[in-house]
């Protein structure tokens, strides 16, 4: 199945896929980042699948599919030949533990339907032990156990259990999936039609907060929903993505875990839901920033686990085939451990945009901003792996010292418009070293354009944010002429590589290609508003928008090459540009 074939459900502290075809792909319980239990997305049926479909001898794609209004409340279609049925797919807000709810349900005629079900704990690899109680389904492994309510009687064959029914205009079966703890007795069970409607409203009122009322609302609150599913509700940790490993090359070895939450990512989102008013998200988040980061400057890590865990340690899962065979399947991010010096000028623009949203103060949000101020201030200079997360040696990236130079701005910006107390001559000094310093070695004179890195030749779309957050004005011709370079040696089939990556060239230090960035081909699309080219800007947002799936949904990248989304699904940091670049235009 293609990864644009799959739909989103979740309840805030885990996500599952669900494919065009009625199978559920990917589940990880309890938490995004926790073992699957559905584990087919990265391998086949079984590595853990749950399908329920017409019974026909091939699995036919649902006729039609969508989210009931704005929720993330699923709902797939098929018509047949006897007549139309519907699944409908969602995870109600958890409750002592994660239920996920499927509700089939005739439309016209009488459909035959099948399910057959695999549970796999521990990403593929445990067959559970399963027995039957009370009428229910019992699987356990190790520390998993579900209980699995059907409204048929599902019988086994080898490790599988399928199930036959059928189902006429106006009947409705559901069927409802419970994790637990194995240690731990047997959990409550829930009304699924209860909280169909409960799950339904909450989505709705959350959905109806949204303060943006400019064209393309329908795909920005489709986003917002997404960035939404992906916050860990408990402490307000957002992931990157609900997925790992899910290929940036189809059958190569760019595999990575997004199932964590990166600084940087994060602080794009939280600007992301101010600017459509949603400030309880902006304050937990802000909360979540400060324990995970609380303790020594120097200890500043990029990203954390979705309770601020530090240690996320990669390791390779050797008996997953992965993806259309990209392997290997990797858990943990090895990045953990990098210096990006971006992300003190992340940190510092987003408690800088906290504070001019209007979210009350935190006395211990400016302590840590001066402390990371401090530590850059003997740091900044240094070479580091940059924003993209190279696996090479590291260098001066020039979008790391623009992200310096925002660190600064912006602790100058809360002393002089916010009375915050600090070292203003000094700081002052130091930006304006350090924007002197990148006119000066990070721009090619003699092609007008800024580049990757000092004394570079390469060209980084990361550069189109320099007007963004502004490093310069968007008039400054060496703007222009960094768009216009980049427009000229970064495009494919019209959007955004985030660097040339070619057999010939070691810019990340990965073999093989990759797809166009979505997140850069959104940022193009601003930069060509902010220098007066609106046509061209709105032309190419409206290209990206046609790249999302039909529930909306977009991935890390798109590859002209086989014209299909690539890379982690769905991932907040195309959608956190989507919303940013809708709102430029509007
Ligand atoms: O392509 C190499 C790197 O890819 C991942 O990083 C990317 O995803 C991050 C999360 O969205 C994003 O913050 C970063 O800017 C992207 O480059 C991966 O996590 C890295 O380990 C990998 O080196």
């Amino acid at each position: 199945m293609r990864i644009e074939d799959y739909a989103l459900i979740g309840d805030m502290q885990s996500a599952a896929l669900v494919g065009r075809d009625g199978s559920v792909d990917w589940l990880c319980l309890p938490r995004f980042d926790s073992p699957s239990c559905f584990g087919a997305l990265l391998g086949g049926p079984d590595n853990g699948q749950w399908w329920i479909g017409p019974a026909t001898a091939d699995r036919r794609p649902a006729t039609r599919r969508r989210y009931r209004g704005d929720t993330l409340v699923l709902e797939s279609e098929w018509d047949t030949a006897r007549g139309t049925v519907r699944v409908i797919d969602f995870m109600p807000p958890r409750q002592a533990n994660p239920d996920m709810v499927r509700i089939v349900e005739g439309v016209a005629g009488t459909v035959e339907m099948a399910t057959e079900i695999r549970v796999r704990f521990d990403y593929g690899r445990i067959v559970p032990w399963v027995r039957r109680s009370d009428g229910l389904l019992h699987a356990v492994g190790g520390p998993d156990s579900i209980w699995l309510r059907s409204p048929v009687p599902l019988r086994s064959r080898g490790y599988v259990h399928h199930g036959s029914f059928r189902v006429s205009a106006g009947e409705r079966m559901a069927f409802v999936f419970t994790w637990h703890p194995s240690h731990e007795p047997r959990p409550v069970e829930i009304e699924p039609f209860e909280q169909l409607a409960e799950t339904e409203s909450l989505w709705t009122e959350w959905a109806g907060r949204c303060t943006h009322s400019g064209p393309w609302r329908e795909a920005v609150v489709r986003s917002l929903i997404t960035l939404k599913a992906l916050t860990y509700s408990p402490t307000g940790g957002i992931v990157a993505a609900p997925t790992t490993s899910l290929p940036e090359d189809l059958g190569g070895v760019r595999n990575w875990d997004y199932r964590y939450c990166w600084l940087r990512d994060a602080t794009m989102i939280l600007d992301a839901l101010i600017g459509a008013g949603y400030l309880d998200e902006a304050r937990d988040w802000r909360a979540w920033l400060l324990r995970a980061i609380a303790g020594r400057a120097q200890d500043l890590q990029i990203m954390y686990g979705v309770a601020g865990e530090r240690r996320l340690p990669e390791m390779e899962l050797a008996w997953l085939p992965g993806y259309e065979g990209s392997r290997p399947v990797r858990i943990g991010n090895g990045a953990v451990n990098q210096l990006q010096l971006d992300v003190y000028g992340e940190i510092a623009n987003s408690l800088y945009l906290a504070r001019a949203s209007g979210l009350e103060p935190d006395d211990r949000a400016w302590t840590i901003q001066r402390e990371l101020i401090d530590y850059l201030e003997g740091h900044w200079d240094e070479p580091d792996e940059g924003l993209w997360e190279v696996r090479g040696p590291r260098r001066h990236f020039t979008h790391s010292k623009v992200m310096c130079w925002v660190a600064l701005d912006r602790a100058i910006k809360a002393v002089e418009k916010f009375g915050r107390a600090g070292p203003l001559a000094r700081w002052k000094a130091l930006r304006d070293r350090i924007h002197a310093e990148v006119c000066d070695k990070a721009f090619d004179r003699a092609r007008g354009t800024f580049t990757q890195s000092y004394g570079s030749h390469e060209l980084d779309a990361a550069l189109l944010l320099i007007p963004v957050v502004g490093f310069l004005p968007a008039t400054d011709p060496r703007v222009v002429g960094t768009i216009e370079a980049i427009e000229r040696e970064l495009l494919s089939d019209g959007f955004v590589l985030r660097y040339p990556v070619a057999k010939d060239n070691d810019v990340d230090g990965l073999p093989g290609g990759e797809g166009a960035f979505l997140a850069c081909s959104f940022w193009l699309a601003e930069a060509r508003a902010m220098v007066g080219r609106r046509r061209e800007a709105v032309e190419l947002f409206e290209r990206l928008l046609d790249l999302r799936n039909d529930v909306g949904l977009l991935s890390e990248e798109y590859d002209p090459r086989y014209g299909r989304l690539v890379g982690n699904f769905p991932q907040a940091f195309s959608h956190v540009p989507l919303i940013h670049t809708a709102r430029a235009l509007g």
